[in-house]
């Protein structure tokens, strides 16, 4: 039997099980592919929110990631939270040393608000991980944190991709679920634009929706698909996956990693 491709996932754990590297290596399960982890911070966390949070020390990420680079490779990276400056530059130089497609997904916060990056590593994002980024995958919070421009609507999201893109990243995926309306996120290099459009469930369980779907991306990199093939098919396996969210604890619940194994999840 030949070994399936490769992933590896640079995040945070999330106790909870719904979004870090929970959601990540689940996700990399549905999608038949190998997750592996670099874990870059603990966070006792649940449905309700975030209760606490302790970052690795550096040395500790740059050994997981190379015991796992060194040894048994990658078809594609993920990075989720990083925490810290000195993480985010750690992560940044091990992944500009490394020759795989990298999904850069510069988590800021958390569905409930809690901070699971410091203010004092913007920075360190714009100019150092962005320019390692096969793609970036902003929420429309982390693109107002990022580059300050405020999009209020699909016809902001253009701008919003063009400011992100002057950090450097080959590509950037702006996700507009924080709009109402229609799901809708713009995918783009400078040159080719890719609207990718999926009806707005009414369920509050998106607990991990971003990390889902950068694994997913980052999944269907390493399977050898383009990066719009890749995000086109992330965008359906993550949609399926929050109109299965459920709901869990007292708060908002995950979406639905395994939404294509159950009996009535569909194909
Ligand atoms: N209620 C929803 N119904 C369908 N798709 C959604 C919904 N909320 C978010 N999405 C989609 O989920 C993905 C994650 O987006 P978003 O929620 O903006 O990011 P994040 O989880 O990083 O905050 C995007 O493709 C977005 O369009
Ligand atoms: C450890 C960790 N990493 C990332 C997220 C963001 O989750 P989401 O995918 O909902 O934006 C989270 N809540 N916890």
């Amino acid at each position: 039997m030949s070994a399936p491709p490769r992933v590896l996932t640079v995040a945070g754990s999330d106790s909870g099980g719904g979004a870090g590297i929970q959601a990540d290596l689940k996700t990399m399960l549905a999608l038949g592919v190998h997750g592996m982890s670099v874990v870059t911070a603990v966070t006792a966390q649940n449905s309700l929110g975030v209760q606490g949070a302790w970052e690795l020390p550096a040395e500790a990420v740059r050994a997981q990631y190379r015991s796992v680079v060194d040894d048994i490779g990658v078809q594609a990276i993920k990075t989720g939270m990083l925490a810290s400056a000195e993480l985010v530059e750690a992560v940044a130089e091990l992944i500009g040393g490394t020759d795989a497609p990298a999904v850069v997904d510069p988590v800021g916060v958390s569905k409930h608000g809690d901070p699971l990056l410091a203010a004092s590593a913007l920075d360190s994002v714009r100019t150092k991980l962005l320019q390692v980024a096969t793609v970036a995958t902003p929420n429309l919070d982390e693109v107002a944190q990022l580059t300050g421009v405020l999009v209020e609507s699909e016809s902001g999201m253009a701008e919003a991709a063009a400011a992100v893109l002057s950090y450097g990243p080959r590509w950037v995926l702006i996700k507009g679920g924080h709009l109402p309306g229609d799901a809708v996120d713009l995918l783009t290099d400078g040159s080719e634009e890719h609207w990718l459009r999926a009806p707005r469930y009414d369920n509050r369980h998106t607990h991990g929706t971003g990390c889902t779907f950068a694994s997913a991306i980052a999944s269907q990199l390493a399977k050898g698909q383009t990066v719009p093939e890749a995000v086109a098919a992330a965008k359906e396996y993550v949609t399926g996956a929050i109109a299965a969210g459920f709901a869990l604890g007292g708060g908002i619940g995950p979406v639905d990693h395994g939404w294509r194994f159950r009996a009535d999840g569909g194909a």
